[in-house]
């Protein structure tokens, strides 16, 4: 009898421990190998699998020399090879039709536009990645869920950025922007001009909070997370910044649980407390990083083309006068919206989107199969010659003087905020806020590049200047 259980015993721990192998065999060999003959088969390009590693050497070594390079002119443009390092080697290697391992993963590169409008416009096929936990660590909330979770929590938060709450946001925006051009304003005050790294203090404006940004992980959630208790725990919510030191994200959070009572009323939806900060984390940081990086470009690039510079002052002094910024005049920032949007096409802060395909999928003429990745990688298809001339890395802002369906031609070969349903929540608050500082920064100060600038793009989450951005300001009298 005893013999019988140990027998089954061994029997059960024999079949489980030959399921285990066998998955891990299927997981890092067998199905990699199908995977690649699938690809092949179809006219993708790569290179062979190799054991659990795949790519990863390459992708390592084109990122670490990159940043690594020799500066670049600061009046060229170019950046995809350093931004995106790996893209370039393996187009290089194979073409644009190419995939690259990530370990056992084969990533697919896809640039027709055609295309990615099919992957997102369909987003409950071409899902995002799952997260490895450390990425659950950064990011969480609304970026990351999908299905019934992400479309309650997009409902429940999307009133919080319509155009009456931006508009409520403005006066808090104009003064954690008071702040920064005070303290540039002293710094001026007794040569009437001063070289500056703008970049930290631009990261300090487009915080929610306007205390000093943190940029250490661990402090900032529950910097982040202990501010958004004590907001819901209270229910001092106010609706003008009072607040003090939680003005945009008091505002962006009181929006957010008045939708969520009306919401849950209606649906009977529930969204816990930790939810809320869970998403009031994400808009810190999905927000704070992009739009720094687009007010960092911009400033760059504006001190590369000081005609454009001049131009948008004029603009600016036009709509607004001696008053500060205000939501309606924003509107009226023709040049300066066709700068941004030049910006963002030459230095989208997203460089790159990552798609997961879940179950075998028809993309285009293409069947791709379960376990594949997609990269799009906004930056390349944005600096095409085909799409955007020969002369598509300088800088044009001209080319958007009608709209962005004119620049494009309706070819969907711009989207720095990304497109479909799960386009950027945050678009408006974005131009809003970046519309706001560079008005205040153009009517106080006159800029350029400092010899000490080293024009060094690379990807850190955004596109951001590796070496800072040592500008040279001028006070206006
Ligand atoms: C210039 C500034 C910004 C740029 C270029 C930008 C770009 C993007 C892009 C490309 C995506 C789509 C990613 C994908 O499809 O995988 C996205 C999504 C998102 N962005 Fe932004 N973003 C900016 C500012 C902001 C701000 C200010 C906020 C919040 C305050 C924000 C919150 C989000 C959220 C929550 C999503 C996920 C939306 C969803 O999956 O439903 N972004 N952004």
């Amino acid at each position: 009898m005893e013999a019988t259980v140990s027998s089954i015993l061994l029997s059960l721990a024999l079949a489980t421990f030959l399921t285990c192998a066998w998955k891990a065999v299927n997981w890092v060999w067998l199905r990699p190998r199908q995977l690649e003959r699938c690809l092949r088969d179809q006219g993708f390009k790569g290179n062979p699998y190799r054991f659990l590693y795949g790519d990863y050497k390459e992708f390592a070594s084109e990122i670490k020399e990159a940043r690594s390079k020799p500066p670049m002119e600061s009046s060229d443009n170019d950046i995809v090879p350093r931004v995106i390092p790996f893209h370039q080697y393996f187009v290089n290697l194979h073409g644009t039709n190419y995939f690259a391992w990530l370990g056992p993963k084969p990533r697919l590169n896809i640039t027709d536009p055609k295309l990615i409008k099919e992957i997102l416009s369909n987003i409950d096929v071409f899902r995002k990645p799952a997260m490895n936990p450390l990425g659950k660590l950064l990011l969480t909330g609304v970026v990351v869920h999908e299905g019934e979770k992400w479309a309650t929590c997009r409902s429940l938060i999307n009133p919080a950025f319509h155009l009456e709450k931006l508009k409520l946001m403005v006066p808090a925006m104009n003064s954690s922007c008071c702040e920064m051009i005070s303290k540039w304003e002293v710094l001026v005050s007794t040569k009437g001009s001063c070289e500056l790294d703008v970049w930290p203090d631009l990261c300090n404006l487009t915080a929610f909070l306007p205390t000093k940004a943190n940029r250490r992980m661990k402090k900032l959630y529950n910097e982040v997370g202990a501010l958004v208790r004590k907001i819901i725990n209270k229910r001092q919510l106010t609706t003008n910044g009072e607040e003090g030191d939680n003005d945009l994200l008091g505002i962006l959070l009181k929006s957010s649980l008045e939708a969520t009572d009306q919401e849950q009323g209606r649906k009977n939806i529930k969204l816990t407390v930790e939810d809320i900060i869970e998403e009031c984390r994400l808009f810190y940081l999905a927000g704070q990083e992009t739009t720094t990086a687009l007010l960092v470009w911009t400033m760059v690039l504006l001190s590369n083309h000081q005609k454009w510079q001049a131009l948008a002052r004029e603009e600016v002094l036009e709509v607004f006068g001696e008053s500060e910024p205000n939501f309606d005049g924003l509107h009226q920032l023709k040049a300066v919206t066709m700068i941004l949007n030049e910006v963002m096409r030459l230095y989208s802060p997203d460089a790159l989107f990552v798609r997961n395909i879940h179950k075998n999928t028809k993309l285009g003429r293409f069947v791709l199969p379960a376990g594949t990745e997609i990269m799009v990688p906004i930056i390349v298809i944005q600096h095409d010659a085909e799409a955007w001339g020969e002369d598509s890395k300088y800088f044009k802002p001209e080319m958007f003087s009608e709209g962005i369906a004119k620049a494009t031609d309706g070819q969907g070969t711009f989207f720095p905020f990304g497109g479909g349903r799960r386009i950027c929540i945050g678009v408006n608050y974005a131009l809003v806020e970046v519309k706001i500082a560079l008005a205040m920064i153009l009517k106080r100060f006159y800029f350029e590049l400092s010899p000490s600038y080293v024009h060094a793009p690379s990807l850190l989450l955004t596109v951001q200047p590796q070496h800072g951005a040592h500008l040279i300001l001028q006070k206006i009298f």
